[in-house]
């Protein structure tokens, strides 16, 4: 499988494919874009047959290898058996069998509208994270031993994956990890998982400033191709295609413990920030997957809901983004958003370069065919199944505590926006799956709002806020940024 960037001039795309290895420690693409296959491969009836009892690992080979042909179908299938056992996805409620990876659990069934919730948050840092972190730095040990060669992860997080990656990459070999996080605007449990961490491979960077800062910054860097090339660049967000690919996998795993027949379709709801997962079940979607509605549910930070509902995506400004009680989602400028626009696109790099110039010197673009709008490609949003919905903090403290009451289970405010909106879009006939994006204990203080009880807490985590906690405080300033990275690589 070959790869193309969303901005990459179709007249020039010859020149710069890529194979999955070549992209995998470079994240970003050169000129600024994101990476794609230059088609998505196909799945027919027959293989969805043989998937169906198969375990999490071995499916996860089936589509790895489809994506990642230039790595020995040998060595991803031992990556793959390495990475998903019982043991590291071990954190699943009573009743449920750790071996699933992703269990599924039928919440609800009431005149034939059925209410699944697929739990992705078992692994070592308790959010769906890990279900591609945790491959991710067995694929980066993979790689860099075969050259020998090191690498200096940037990343941004807005809670979750920065902890996943310092999880997945503490004492790697050859790896050092550069993480910012919006100061102060974690919770108490997400900011105590990252920094308490004392591996002297782990830097740990507060930024004032919000996730998009963050996220912005990390482009900037990434963006210094002589920067990058020098300090040896990568990173660790769902910009890099690995993280959506092996994201991917669960979407596969979900229809197929949901449903008995390949005639039968489900929905998701994804709880979304920075639209990388359901970034990932559009591409399950358009490999084949029967899946019917892919269902966008943001928080108070609603660009894409606003989008999905009217063709204007407009993002707003670090000041403009609220901090809410599903932290993780407070992201205004979804990253992923550039994939799925290259696709609705007809994969147009010249067009989504345009549009993304737009985002940067207006604020956003109009694609609802409105007079005076920049394009009229939002009617053809249907036909990729997209719908959407917002949920506020009233919503989230309602809905843990109507979960908790009807169906005796505890859910984090991530997932609590996700079944909010799932319940707006169920229908008979049609399994609606709310993903779990992340357990209760992360988020406390609402549960204790909501429940009046602590969440519970799975071993290990017992007393983290009270550990000594190492971390830099800086502003949102790239040349700083740069000048701190350049002073610890030590290249
Ligand atoms: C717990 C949780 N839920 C939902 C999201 C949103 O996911 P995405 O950014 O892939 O849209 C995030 C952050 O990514 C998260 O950490
Ligand atoms: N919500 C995320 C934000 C970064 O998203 P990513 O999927 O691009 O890594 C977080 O928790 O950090």
């Amino acid at each position: 499988m070959q790869y193309v960037s969303t901005r990459a001039d179709a007249s020039a795309a010859s020149h710069s494919l890529q194979q999955f290895s070549d992209i995998l420690l470079g994240g970003l693409a050169p000129d600024g874009g994101l990476y794609l296959p230059v088609e998505y491969p196909q799945v027919s009836g027959e293989e969805l047959n043989k998937w169906r009892h198969m375990s999490y690992a071995d499916l996860a080979v089936e589509i790895l290898k489809k994506f990642a042909g230039d790595i020995p179908e040998a060595d991803l299938r031992a990556l793959a058996h390495k990475t998903y056992t019982a043991d590291v996805y071990r954190n699943v409620r009573e009743g449920e069998k750790a071996a699933d990876i992703t269990p599924l659990r039928v919440l609800d069934e009431t005149e034939g509208k059925q209410l699944v919730l697929q739990s992705l948050s078992n692994g070592p840092t308790l959010a769906f994270k890990d279900m591609a972190m945790q491959l991710l730095g067995n694929l980066f040990e993979y790689a860099l031993a075969k050259q020998d060669a090191q690498l200096n992860i940037f990343g941004a997080t807005s809670g979750d994956t920065g902890s996943a990656a310092e999880y997945a990459m503490r004492g790697k070999k050859g790896i050092k990890v550069f993480m910012l996080s919006p100061h102060k605007k974690m919770s108490a449990f997400q900011t105590a998982q990252m920094f308490s961490l004392q591996d002297p491979n782990i830097f740990n960077i507060a930024v004032e400033g919000v996730f998009d800062d963050c996220q912005d910054m990390v482009k900037a860097v990434s963006n210094d191709l002589e920067f990058k090339a020098r300090h040896k660049i990568g990173t660790v967000n769902s910009i890099n295609w690995a993280r959506v690919v092996a994201q991917v996998v669960y979407y596969f795993r979900g229809y197929l413990a949901a449903t008995r027949n390949n005639e039968q379709k489900v929905s998701f709801t994804v709880p979304s920030g920075n639209f990388g997962n359901i970034c990932a079940g559009h591409i399950a979607r358009q490999m084949g997957l029967p899946i019917d509605k892919l269902i966008v549910a943001t928080n108070e930070n609603d660009v894409l809901d606003e989008f999905f509902r009217t063709g204007v995506y407009r993002v707003r400004k670090s000041a403009e983004t609220y901090h809410t009680s599903s932290p993780s989602m407070d992201i205004s400028k979804a990253s992923n958003f550039e994939r799925f626009v290259f696709d609705l696109v007809k994969g147009d790099g010249k067009r989504v370069r345009e549009l993304f110039k737009k985002v940067e010197t207006e604020g956003g673009f109009d694609l609802s065919g409105a007079p005076g709008s920049d394009g009229d490609e939002f009617k053809l949003v249907a036909n990729y199944g997209f719908k959407s919905g917002k949920s506020t903090h009233a919503d989230r403290v309602q809905t843990i505590r109507d979960v908790a009451d009807d169906y005796g289970i505890v859910i984090d405010t991530h997932t609590a926006d996700g079944i909010k909106v799932a319940k707006e879009y169920m229908e008979p006939g049609v399994p609606m799956i709310v993903l779990e994006t992340a357990l209760a204990a992360k988020f406390n203080e609402t549960i204790l709002e909501a429940l009046g009880q602590d969440a519970e807490r799975p071993a290990g985590f017992e007393n983290i806020e009270a550990l000594p906690q190492r971390f830099e405080v800086m502003p949102a300033d790239v040349s700083k940024m740069k000048a701190y990275i350049a002073a610890n690589t030590g290249l």
